[in-house]
């Protein structure tokens, strides 16, 4: 089922699948009641009979100009109610030049706030020049869009060296997350000294963005990984990952201005850049789905301690009703993560990646991004036990894991980063 801007997308795409056979049946049966007619028209009148036709179509396609504010208080994309797509990228910086890694901060400043609006860059008229922008979005709309920017703590110092003079304002908690038991991390999904998130309701938009921020970073920082996620629902309703189960039910728990404050936004005694900011941790777990098709709808109950249909807690009815963690097996998922009397923001994606070729099985699986306060206190206990004890291990592979510290929002004028740097 989708919701209302996803009946918008449907539109398009129907329209889009005529197109693609050269003339659609409702302009075949123009043209056969024209031809019924005994009416002569000439290729030109034909072709102005489809182009009225077209543009009544064409006012069908549901443009997405929702906006969400780039500059405020915090940045957009942490506690902003999901998009349908998400990519985030993750880059090193390969310059030891600070103005060159301002000027690349700029750049891509300028250009997060024009997406953020709907807008692009504009196009000079030199032919002999790359256009400034790649057009693929252009009359899209900004699709909700948001932009958000991390540093890994590579940014700070890297190989020993402080590469910008900054290693004394790295935050509190921003490390690398520790080896965790039945870890299978591929080192080139893992980390980066800079992190982009971006998101939107439209695929093409959210691409835009994120190969335009590559594009502006050539010559000063190469992209490390890429990762692209979906995710979707009924209007009001959770999330269902690719387990088929809602996933983002406890972020509800936390969802109030204190709530916030207490488990998202970065506490008072952390540097001043990171005043309003959090922290974003990253893993990517592959899903090995085919098992999970093959196991018992009550194996996959039991995993998690949660019913698959309603998302209701074991011993409760309701998704929502309060978790009674005695109620579910010493293993599950939720229990496990719940005896750790801490809480995470949640803001995870599934993907899907073709085929697998080392094993002939689909490639998929959910880009588990979350953000807190304190990592240390919230995200790593949880990740630990987990990793030891969780019966979603047998279902599982932990490949990718990135730490990245988001700074406070920004105001007109500023750049990403600029409060670090300066
Ligand atoms: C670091 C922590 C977590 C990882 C990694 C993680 C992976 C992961 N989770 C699901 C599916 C579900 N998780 C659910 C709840 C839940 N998960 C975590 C943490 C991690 N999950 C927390 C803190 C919670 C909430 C616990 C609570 O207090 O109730 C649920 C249940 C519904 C919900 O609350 O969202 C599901 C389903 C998958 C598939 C996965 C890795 C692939
Ligand atoms: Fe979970």
């Amino acid at each position: 089922m989708l919701g209302k801007e996803g009946d918008g997308r449907m539109v398009e795409k129907k329209l889009s699948e005529d197109h693609k056979s050269g003339v659609s049946r409702r302009e075949m049966l123009k043209i056969s009641a024209i031809a019924g007619a005994g009416i002569a028209v000439g290729a030109s009148g034909l072709a102005s009979i489809l182009d009225v036709t077209d543009k009544a179509n064409a006012k069908k396609i549901q443009v997405n100009d929702s906006r969400i504010p780039f500059y405020g208080k915090h940045q957009a994309g942490i506690i902003t109610p999901q998009q349908t797509y998400m990519y985030i990228a993750s880059f090193n910086l390969d310059t030891d030049e600070k103005s060159e890694v301002i000027a690349l901060f700029q750049q891509w400043t300028k250009f997060a706030d024009l997406i953020s609006n709907g807008h692009t860059f504009k196009n000079s008229d030199n032919h002999l020049l790359p256009p400034d922008d790649t057009g693929e979005a252009t009359g899209l709309g900004a699709s909700r869009l948001t932009v958000t920017f991390g540093v890994g703590p590579t940014f700070f110092k890297k190989g020993g060296k402080d590469r910008y003079g900054i290693a004394h304002k790295k935050p509190k908690h921003l490390k690398e997350i520790p080896h965790m038991a039945h870890d299978s991390l591929d080192s080139s999904y893992c980390g980066g000294d800079v992190v982009l998130q971006v998101c939107a309701d439209d695929q093409q938009v959210a691409f835009h963005g994120i190969r335009n921020f590559i594009r502006l970073a050539t010559g000063t920082a190469s992209i490390k990984w890429l990762e692209e996620g979906f995710i979707q629902a009924p209007k009001n309703e959770t999330p269902r990952n690719l387990f088929g189960f809602k996933d983002g039910t406890a972020n509800k728990e936390h969802f109030s201005k204190e709530g916030y404050n207490n488990v998202v936004w970065a506490a008072k005694d952390e540097p001043e850049w990171m005043q309003n900011g959090s922290y974003l941790g990253y893993r990517k777990i592959q899903m090995l789905i085919e098992i999970w098709d093959r196991s018992s709808l009550q194996d996959q109950e039991d995993t998690f301690g949660r019913k698959k249909a309603s998302g209701a807690a074991y011993g409760k009815k309701h998704e929502f009703d309060p978790v009674n963690v005695k109620k579910m097996p010493a293993d599950a998922h939720v229990r496990l993560a719940k005896e750790t009397g801490q809480q995470i923001h949640r803001r995870a994606y599934s993907y899907t990646l073709g085929m697998d070729s080392k094993t002939g099985t689909v490639n998929a699986g959910l880009l588990f991004i979350c953000f807190t306060q304190n990592p240390e206190k919230q995200m790593i206990p949880m990740l630990k036990v987990l990793g030891e004890k969780d019966a979603l291990n047998e279902y599982t592979k932990h490949i990718g894991s990135a730490m990245f510290a988001c700074p406070g929002g920004l105001k007109q004028g500023m750049y990403f980063g600029q409060t670090i740097l300066e």
